[in-house]
């Protein structure tokens, strides 16, 4: 297929001794990408997908999802394994075909009851964690495959530039095994602009990398995604790597969307535990309500305006936790604290608590482990959900 696809293969392969030596291939060169402001431009279409559902056998992978993605937009979509986010990449690329509802592209319709375009003429780039980059084609010539609209020389010359932009110009004539995850995912990312694609669809990109260099190639992929101005849907399974990214974030869970906003609306105001649970650590401790105040071994709160019915789920945010000296806010014993960094963890001991509260301090107070302490909960760091089974 024409489209443009990727791979971010982690394992560094053993250098073919005929293969001419890179320069620095490794880690630190990472950080030599090329010029900002050359990867070229794209224009960017609107991606709508209307009340599109989509099975395997008796598995409702993809079920009535509605989304409206702008021209040059960044949506994430994040969710456990399993929930129907690749799926859903693929009905946009064409790689599959929407049991109903409809998929649009600029208003045009590529899936649906009426029309199917084919992927090779959505103008649409794939770059998947799964597709490598072809073993026996030189990099230069993987950057080319995508580019089967200009004549052989045109091809080159676009694919020199995408390298160049990737920092790996020098590298074109080398062959992927030379090349070190890092680098590969590079080539990768050079190999899907290379066509200007106007949707641009990832999946899991940087799964493959290792953590330090995931934020570096994520932080200067994301500098080429936004000079393209392609717009842009990255399936990921992280939550801090989908609040670095997106414009917005596409929450979702068995097939269906379960909320869409900014990384501070999902962070600030999520839609149930679940959502909850997904971006942060949480206290979950248990509540009564008692004069329309919101009781808990951890202090008294107002009931806060989400919530519903009699009974509650009350979280703490670990960062939220403070301690304090004894006598201010409820007692509680220091069970043990974790130095990293720039925080520690410290569990806390509280009467009708039975699991230790998660606290995160940069207070760093020199309280011995056994000591007794106060602990002061800030109300802004306190979620409330209706109570039900999770
Ligand atoms: N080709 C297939 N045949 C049968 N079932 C499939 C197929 N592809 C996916 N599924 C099922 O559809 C559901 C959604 O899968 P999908 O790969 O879209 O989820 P995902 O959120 O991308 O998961 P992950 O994060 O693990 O990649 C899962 O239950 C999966 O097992």
């Amino acid at each position: 297929m024409p489209a443009t696809i990727g791979d971010t293969k982690t394992t560094k392969p053993a250098r073919d001794a005929s293969a001419p030596a890179p320069r620095d291939v490794g880690p630190r060169d990472v950080a030599r990408w090329g010029r900002r402001g050359t990867a070229g431009t794209a224009i960017a279409a609107r991606l709508s997908f209307v009340d599109v559902s989509h099975s395997y056998e008796t598995v409702a992978a993809v079920d009535r999802v509605t989304l409206e993605v702008e021209p040059a937009e960044f949506v994430c979509l994040l969710g456990p394994s399993g929930c129907g986010k690749t799926t859903l990449l693929k009905l946009a690329a064409g790689l599959e075909v929407p049991n109903s509802g409809r998929i649009l592209i600029n208003e045009q319709e590529v899936s649906g009851p009426h029309r199917f375009v084919p992927p090779e003429r959505r103008g649409v780039g794939l770059m998947f964690q799964d597709f490598a980059l072809f073993p026996h084609l030189s990099i230069v010539r993987n950057v080319m495959f995508g580019l089967t609209t200009l004549s052989r020389a045109d091809a080159h010359r676009e694919a020199l530039k995408a390298l160049g932009r990737v920092g790996l110009e020098s590298y074109a004539e080398l062959y992927p095994h030379a090349l070190s995850g890092g680098e590969q995912q590079r080539v990768a990312l050079a190999r899907a602009i290379a066509p200007r694609p106007s949707v641009l669809l990832m999946d899991e990109p940087f799964s493959g990398l290792d953590s330090r260099l995931r934020d570096e190639v994520r932080d200067e992929t994301l500098a080429v995604l936004r000079e393209t101005r392609a717009t842009c849907i990255i399936v990921t399974h992280d939550p801090e790597e989908a609040m670095r990214m997106a414009d917005r974030i596409v929450l979702m869970r068995s097939g269906q969307l379960v909320q869409v906003g900014t990384a501070s609306d999902l962070y600030h105001a999520p839609v149930d535990l679940q959502a909850a649970r997904f971006f942060t650590e949480l206290n979950e401790v248990p509540a009564e309500i008692e004069h329309g105040e919101v009781v808990t071994p951890v202090g008294r709160f107002s009931r806060q305006g989400v919530v519903g019915g009699e009974s509650v789920t009350v979280c703490v945010r670990p960062h939220g936790v403070r301690l304090a000296e004894p006598g201010i806010g409820v007692p509680g014993r220091l069970l043990g604290r974790r130095f990293l960094g720039e925080v520690e963890l410290l569990d806390i001991a509280v009467e009708g608590l039975e699991q230790p509260l998660k606290a995160r301090s940069r207070d760093m107070a020199p309280v011995p482990i056994g000591s007794e302490v106060g602990v002061v909960i800030d109300e802004a760091a306190v979620l409330m959900f209706p109570a039900r089974e999770y």
